[in-house]
């Protein structure tokens, strides 16, 4: 069984391909990093550790790479495989979806097996994304076979994979814990078998559980921690106005989930308290800047801390922390991430109002505009005082 893998970065090598390898997939990852793509190749083989006292390891064997630029390759690839994900960003969608198409335009017309494609993804609904990417490029007469043939199911994932630093480039230290959940419905042919995969019937509860406590509660911690001069986010937690805010945010958060989705409140109490310990894990050290990167996708309307807070209204709570946490992502200034320079300088230029709406779009008039405002100017004299 092949799998073709798009991004052999942290998810990629410490997630998605362990859990495929040890599924009796043979990984192919897809990479436009050249020196990884070597080292694969070179190597055909990498460690996963845990970062947990233990260190337990697993040896990832019988890997190989294609590097990104090579679109003949790929395709051919696609061609034959028996899956293909991706863990590259969900901002790089587009770019992989030439490759895609022309392996599914190759597959159409050389075999009737049905073929999966689940982007592993920080966001709602990735995987549709990419089918819509993917068929922007599909000649018309290939999008009829395509839709039966070839399915884009949805996934949620978590695990915390910090940026890297060890001696081996491919070595990937990650948490223990572990959850990839599929959406079973809209899988072609037989459910792939995956074990540590869970297939279920609507998507929807899980990845927004997931997106608006791990990844709500997280971004809300590096924003503020950056904000107070943190460089970790088990520095951030340690002061107790982020941790507070992190709670508070992760309480508007679970109220929305329960009333969205009937969660239960203890398991989720329990599963907010689960989460805050993962957040401490001492083994690992991961830097305000990776969790808070790309600020402007984080602040899009569909993402982490816009959509939860816009949906409370209709169920008449008023998100004041999360209005925090999304004040907290705009004064969100590392000078090594290209979204957060593109977004301060949007700000310098248009001042707070505009960029509001900008990046997140609400409207000047929805109450929450003006929750972040004041949020906004509040937080802005903290920094000051950093
Ligand atoms: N790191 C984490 O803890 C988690 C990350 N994710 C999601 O997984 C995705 C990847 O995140 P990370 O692994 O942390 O990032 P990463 O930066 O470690 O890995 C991304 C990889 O994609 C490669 N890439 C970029 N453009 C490409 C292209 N056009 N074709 C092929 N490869 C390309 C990069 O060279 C890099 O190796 C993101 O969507 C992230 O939100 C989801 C859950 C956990
Ligand atoms: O990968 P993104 O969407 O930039 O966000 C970082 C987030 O992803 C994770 O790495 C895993 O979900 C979290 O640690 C963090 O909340």
């Amino acid at each position: 069984m092949l799998a073709i893998h798009f991004g052999a970065g942290n998810i990629g090598r410490g997630f998605i391909g362990q859990l495929l390898n040890q599924a009796g997939f043979e990984v192919c990852f897809v990479d436009v990093n050249p020196e990884l793509v070597d080292e694969i190749n070179k190597k055909k083989q990498y460690v996963v550790t845990h970062a947990s006292e233990d260190q337990e390891s697993h040896l990832i064997q019988g890997v190989r790479a294609i590097n990104g630029k090579n679109i003949e390759d790929i395709a051919k690839e696609i061609a034959t495989a028996d899956l293909v994900t991706t863990a590259v960003g969900v901002n790089i969608l587009p770019f992989i979806a030439p490759a895609i198409a022309q392996g599914i335009s190759q597959r159409i017309r050389t075999s009737p097996a049905p073929l999966n494609i689940i982007a592993c993804e920080n966001a709602i609904g990735g995987s549709t994304q990419l089918k819509e990417h993917v068929f922007e490029r599909l000649e018309e007469q290939d999008k009829e076979k395509a839709m039966t043939q070839i399915g884009f199911p949805d996934a949620a994932v978590d695990r915390i994979v910090p940026l890297q630093k060890n001696e081996d480039m491919l070595t990937v230290s990650v948490e223990p814990f572990f959850e990839w959940v599929v959406n079973e419905s809209q899988v072609a042919g037989s459910i792939p078998s995956i074990p540590g995969v869970t297939y279920v019937p609507d998507l929807t509860p899980y990845i927004e559980r997931k997106l608006f406590t791990v990844n709500t509660g997280h971004a809300v911690i590096a924003y503020l921690g950056y904000l107070l001069g943190y460089n970790t986010i088990s520095e951030a937690i340690q002061d107790t106005f982020v941790l507070e805010n992190a709670k508070e945010v992760l309480s508007e958060t679970g109220q929305l989930l329960q009333l969205k989705h009937g969660f239960d409140k203890e398991k989720h109490l329990a599963y907010i308290h689960k989460i805050i310990e993962r957040f401490k894990n001492p083994y690992i050290s991961d830097e305000v800047v990776r969790v808070g990167r790309s600020p402007i996708r984080k602040l899009s309307p569909h993402d982490r801390l816009v959509a939860p807070a816009m949906e409370l209204f209709d169920y008449d709570v008023t998100p004041s922390h999360l209005a925090k946490g999304i004040a907290s992502a705009l004064l969100f200034d590392d000078p090594s991430d290209a979204e957060a320079l593109e977004l301060q300088n949007y700000l310098n230029q248009n001042g707070l109002d505009l960029t509001i709406t900008h990046f997140t779009n609400i409207d000047g008039e929805h109450p929450l505009h003006g929750l972040i405002t004041k949020e906004f100017a509040d937080l802005s004299k903290m920094k000051l005082r950093r």
